[in-house]
């Protein structure tokens, strides 16, 4: 990290046009050397990647024979424990690093939105390299003609160039600064498109539950915010600067060749000499870039970790181990990243070497023509800039070599993130770039659990009253290693409440997990007779409550409004109650369009203040910010009900800036899920159901932190409003309140395949839940 805002200090400087030379070589012996230089960017490394690698060149072929092996493995870790050897593959297929490269570039400059005003933009950035191309040749001569000028001790003449020469530098000036500044605004905007299309696909189909499952890929927040980034600069600046190489390279070889062609050979000899002799220095970065990238990601990842699990962690008083294992991770950081400095020593002992030697090189060359009278001292000059040009422009990978190294490895984790993103894509929305040799899909192609949703304009109940039908189920976990329920058909109807139970890890929130479409592994086939309510969706028929609940940052309104009318801003104005369907209380917001007839407008304050006192939690109202001026980052929403209304300013009730210092009620911010006791947080849950209320709930051990009074009261309260439930839990009290228990059976810990298979093949019971006899 040190190195990486080191080197990236340097590389701002740098491309703020400093001397391709050393910058505190001293050597630059003429005024023309200077300008030449500073007008010169190319000598630099990019924006750095941070320390790079040919690794995706050594290391493709190997990662892809690897994944099956990965995927197996990949099942039973998290991303926590990532190992920190990552598999440091080596392949020299240029191809699939080419390929990545397309698919990951191309969609902005053609498929996007903006691609033709980005095409645009880049046409400019083009144009004004272009010109710090001719701005370099017109220096070039300029500094011939000052420097011949000198030599030959003509003062009206060496006026005059110093006035062309100060003149040429208010245009020079600003075709560099310009074209710096353009480029640097088109990656970011650039990265701004690649970010949220990555967000957005990370997001749809859950995508992100399934990397989380499989831990493939490593670290997806440190591709989306750092490899997009890097990517995009990188990009950019290396295709301007391969193109100002090749405009260079015809412009200054005309100059050079017309000064003298012996200066050719030997430009060509310590040219591809240079080239070979980095290679080889470099070699050992192979791999230590991507380490590098992955190693900080996981001793990042832990301290958030510990950030987010201080109370568990204090409870146990796992301080000790937890900081043990910080400090592995930090020195498989420090490690590597010792590694990568010792080496990048080596090269750049022959990098500086190699780049001071220029400055004297070509005026040897040139030296003898010199001292016989064939060339004056101003063409000494222009023979030391052109060469200095050319080589630059042939030594690219010598200069760049680390540049190009870190570029590799963000292609390879970049690319290997799009095909993750693109294996979870739906079959009609294959990527724009065509994929020959694609990758082996992330799980294996096995038999699935159909899945089908039937509602229709606010009637969401099949025939006879069902709510949800599973028939022939079997359910297995995502890498199909264990079957957890064997045929399973069975229907929740109307009016009738189900209680699952089981052992633990008999597959109770998986058989949850399934009809939420989570987990397809298995055969047979589930419909949920109604809409199920996503965040945003205004309303739905069927909610699922999971076992821990999920307590969103922000105000406590926003805690009630989730996940029904979170990210309410886009149903302001698009949704509205019908009037004949609509069950809102106060029947507002009549005035807006319809889209869905399901939809319903945000509660009022007021229905949010008698639900909370419903659920027991009224003490909260009186609670005030505890988290003063922070940002809510929580989506935010805002009842389509009474946009206006003073008591509805649920965006922001303090602005756009959100100083919550002193919000109270509704408004009080605070980090809950810190704040709130966990029995709080169920009752939340609860809460949040019961402003929905759609017709069904799956609840995943939701009364779990409960005691048995407020337990009782949560589901008369659901009782009350009509609402059917499934629920998963241990506790005995919990049959009360149910009319049937699906009873999972214990799986035999008898390794025997014929007795697992006679078990699986009824390993659940389901029972009247008043005269069940539970084993
Ligand atoms: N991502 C996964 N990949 C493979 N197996 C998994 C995965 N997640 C859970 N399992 C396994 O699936 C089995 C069923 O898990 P599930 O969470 O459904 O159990 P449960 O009955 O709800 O248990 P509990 O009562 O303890 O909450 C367990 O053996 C668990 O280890």
């Amino acid at each position: 990290m040190l190195r990486q805002a080191v080197t990236g200090q340097k590389d701002r400087m740098r491309r703020q046009d400093l001397p391709a030379v050393p910058e505190n070589s001293g050597l630059f012996v003429t005024v023309t050397g200077v300008v030449a230089g500073w007008t010169h960017n190319r000598g630099q490394p990019m924006t750095h990647q941070g320390h790079g690698s040919f690794r995706s060149f050594l290391g493709l072929r190997q990662r892809h024979t690897q994944r099956s092996g990965l995927k197996a493995a990949a099942a039973d870790r998290n991303v926590l424990n990532v190992p920190s050897k990552l598999p440091q593959g080596a392949s020299t297929d240029l191809s699939v690093i080419w390929r990545r490269l397309r698919q990951l570039a191309v969609p902005y400059w053609k498929d996007s939105e903006v691609a033709s005003q980005a095409r645009w933009r880049l046409a400019g950035v083009v144009a004004l390299t272009l010109g710090t191309t001719g701005v370099s040749v017109m220096f070039n001569f300029l500094g011939r003609d000052f420097f011949n000028a000198l030599s030959e001790k003509d003062a009206e003449r060496f006026t005059q160039m110093l006035f062309k020469w100060l003149g040429a530098l208010t245009v020079g000036i600003p075709v560099f600064v310009f074209r710096s500044y353009y480029q640097d605004r088109l990656a970011l905007e650039w990265r701004n498109w690649m970010t949220e299309d990555f967000t957005k696909r990370y997001f749809e189909n859950r995508t992100f539950y399934q990397v989380q499952v499989t831990g493939q890929p490593d670290n997806p927040d440190q591709r989306v915010s750092a490899d997009i980034k890097n990517f995009t600069e990188t990009a950019l600046n290396l295709s301007t600067t391969i193109l100002q190489s090749c405009i260079d390279l015809v412009s200054f070889s005309g100059i050079l060749y017309t000064i003298y062609p012996p200066l050719f050979a030997a430009l060509l000899i310590y040219s591809i000499g240079g080239t070979s002799i980095s290679l080889y220095l470099g070699k050992n970065l192979v791999g230590l870039n991507f380490q590098q990238e992955a190693q900080e990601a996981n001793f990042r990842y832990g301290l958030v970790r510990v950030r987010e699990n201080a109370e568990s962690i204090a409870f146990y008083g796992g301080e000790a181990s937890e900081a043990k294992l910080l400090f592995q991770r930090l020195v498989s950081v420090v490690e590597n990243y010792g590694q990568l400095i010792k080496t990048s020593r080596n090269l750049q002992f022959f990098t500086s070497f190699y780049r001071f030697v220029i400055q004297i090189l070509p005026a040897a060359v040139v030296a003898p023509l010199y001292f016989s009278g064939k060339i004056g001292f101003g063409v000494v000059n222009q023979s030391s800039s052109a060469f200095n040009h050319i080589l630059t422009d042939i030594s690219l990978v010598v200069y760049q070599f680390e540049t190009l190294a870190g570029f590799s490895a963000v292609i390879d984790r970049l690319g290997e993130f799009m095909e993750v993103l693109d294996e979870a894509a739906p079959a009609n929305s294959s990527p724009a770039a065509p994929l020959q040799d694609q990758p082996e899909p992330l799980l294996p192609p096995a038999s699935s659990i159909q899945l089908s949703d039937e509602w229709h304009e606010g009637v969401g109940i099949g025939k006879g009253g069902v709510l949800l039908d599973l028939q022939h189920v079997t359910l297995r976990t995502p890498d199909s290693s264990m079957t957890l329920v064997e045929d399973l058909t069975l229907q929740v109807k109307k009016g009738e409440s189900l209680l699952i139970v089981g052992p633990s890890g008999a597959g109770k929130t998986s058989i949850m997990r399934a009809i939420a479409g989570l987990w397809t592994s298995g055969e047979g086939s589930i419909c949920r007779y109604g809409r199920p309510v996503g965040a945003g969706s205004g309303g739905g028929d069927i909610f699922f409550v999971p076992q821990r609940p999920y307590v969103v940052l922000g105000s406590l309104r926003e805690q009630l409004l989730y996940p029904t009318w979170a990210d309410a801003e886009d149903l302001v104005g698009s949704s509205a109650p019908d009037p004949e369907t609509s069950d809102s209380h106060d029947g507002a917001a009549s005035s807006h369009k319809t889209a869905t007839k399901r939809i319903r407008p945000p509660p009022r304050d007021a229905e949010l203040q008698e639900v909370l006192r419903r659920v027991q939690l009224g003490g909260l109202l009186s609670r005030q910010s505890s988290v003063p001026g922070s940002p809510a980052q929580a989506p935010v929403a805002k009842p389509a009900s009474a946009p206006s209304s003073p008591s509805h300013t649920v965006n922001s009730p303090t602005g756009s800036g959100r100083q919550h210092g002193n919000a109270k009620g509704l408004d009080a911010v605070a980090d809950w899920a810190g704040v709130l006791s966990l029995g709080e947080q169920q009752r939340l849950a609860f809460a949040r159901v019961l402003l929905c209320r759609p017709a069904l709930v799956l609840m995943d051990e939701s009364s779990s932190a409960l005691d048995t009074v407020n337990e009782k009261h949560m589901y008369n309260l659901l009782k009350s409003e009509d609402i059917v439930y499934v629920s998963v839990g241990h506790r005995p009290t919990l049959r009360a309140y149910h009319d049937r228990v699906l009873q999972l059976l214990d799986r035999s810990s008898n390794n025997d395949a014929e007795t697992q298979q006679q078990q699986q093949q009824c390993n659940w019971k389901l029972l009247d839940a008043a005269t069940a006899e539970l084993s």
